[in-house]
């Protein structure tokens, strides 16, 4: 069988005899705990009462620092939306692999479009997923013949904003941190969208879908479809996020885990693949300006000060060398 993208030809080497390659969960850290869950959040609460509103607030930045995960429901992002982004997404990727690989696909800066890990230096950093990585301003470059793609986008990006800025901003209230901080630095022109899929794997307790990972984000909203696979590091188990049509999941990134000097979480995600489905995800990292400055809400500070844009450089960098994002570990103080 043929596979697209060529996962096979270019693993190859490295797969061959995949028997002797262990499994994904040949480590100490993974069990699979299934009865553990993510809280879910009603954010209809938000419009209530003011006891209403208090009490959500409190569940949003309590599951911020003991999950750094959470779903949300009554978001006010529409499942209109939400389908077509879907729809428009399975159309973007069922263009052939030649095509998606041009340096100019899309109109987009090259290296948008990505699959696998063309970094990878040993079998267990490959991904079988592809991914269109676009930063919000880039769209406007979108050719006119992905007009449908485009302004989905764009009307998904217009609604998911709002309610990135409404969860940030209660998250920085619950701690006294300014939200000025935020509109100063972010705006939908400094975020990136992510659609993810992950398609039909022969091995999948060989190779995963994406990698362990922490978001370089403030904060990410990710809609994943009906199939799973997304799962979370809690005290060494790996807890799966339950498909949930109507809600969203949101997740701490490590730049709010070095604003709210540790107090918020970035927990390590990564989704595995299947053999029998193939998968669609897409995720929204609430982000700030490259020049925006990071630095701790409290003192004694944990992390070194830094900007966004070297933080991204710091990524590169030992994504080049390593295969793999190292991530504010490299800032600690
Ligand atoms: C192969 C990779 C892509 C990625 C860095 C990584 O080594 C694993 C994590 C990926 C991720 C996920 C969150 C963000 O989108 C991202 C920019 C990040 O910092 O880590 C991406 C990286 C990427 O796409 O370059
Ligand atoms: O596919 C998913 O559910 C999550 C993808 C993800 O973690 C990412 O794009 O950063
Ligand atoms: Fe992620």
């Amino acid at each position: 069988m043929d596979y697209d993208p060529p996962f096979l030809e270019t693993y190859n080497t490295l797969l061959q005899g995949a028997n002797n390659i262990s499994d994904i969960n040949d480590h100490k850290s993974s069990m699979v705990q299934k009865c553990d869950e993510i809280p879910l959040i009603d954010l209809k609460r938000l419009k209530l009462s003011h006891l209403e509103r208090e009490e959500c607030m409190k569940e949003i930045s309590e599951a911020a620092r003991k999950w750094g995960f959470f779903q949300v429901v009554n978001h006010g992002v529409s499942q209109e939306v939400l389908e077509r982004m879907h729809f428009q997404q399975k159309e973007v990727f069922r263009t052939s692999f030649v095509i998606k690989s041009q340096e100019n696909f899309l109109n987009l800066p090259s290296r948008s479009y990505r699959w696998g890990n063309s970094f990878a230096t040993n079998p267990k950093q490959f991904m079988w997923s592809e991914a269109l990585h676009m930063f919000v301003p880039d769209l406007a470059k979108m050719i006119h013949h992905h007009k449908s793609l485009r302004s989905t986008i764009e009307d998904f990006v217009t609604v998911v904003t709002p309610l990135a800025e409404k969860l940030v901003e209660i998250l920085a209230q619950e701690l006294n941190i300014k939200f000025n901080y935020f509109q100063k630095n972010c705006s939908s022109n400094t975020c990136y969208l992510r659609l993810n899929r992950y398609p039909l794997c022969p091995f999948p307790s060989k190779v995963i879908g994406f990698l362990p990972h922490a978001d370089s984000s403030f904060l990410t909203i990710v809609h994943q479809d009906h199939i799973g696979g997304l799962q979370l590091m809690k005290h060494g188990n790996w807890i799966p996020v339950k498909p949930n049509s109507q809600a969203l999941i949101v997740n701490i990134g490590d730049l709010f885990q070095a604003l709210s000097n540790g107090v918020y979480k970035s927990v390590e995600h990564r989704v595995i693949a299947a053999e029998k489905v193939e998968r669609f995800s897409m995720a929204y990292f609430y982000s700030p300006s490259i020049d925006a400055v990071i630095e701790s809400y409290a003192t004694p500070p944990l992390y070194k000060k830094f900007t966004f844009g070297e933080y991204k450089d710091q990524i590169m960098k030992d994504v080049k060398e390593g295969g793999d994002k190292v991530g504010l570990s490299r800032f600690l103080l």
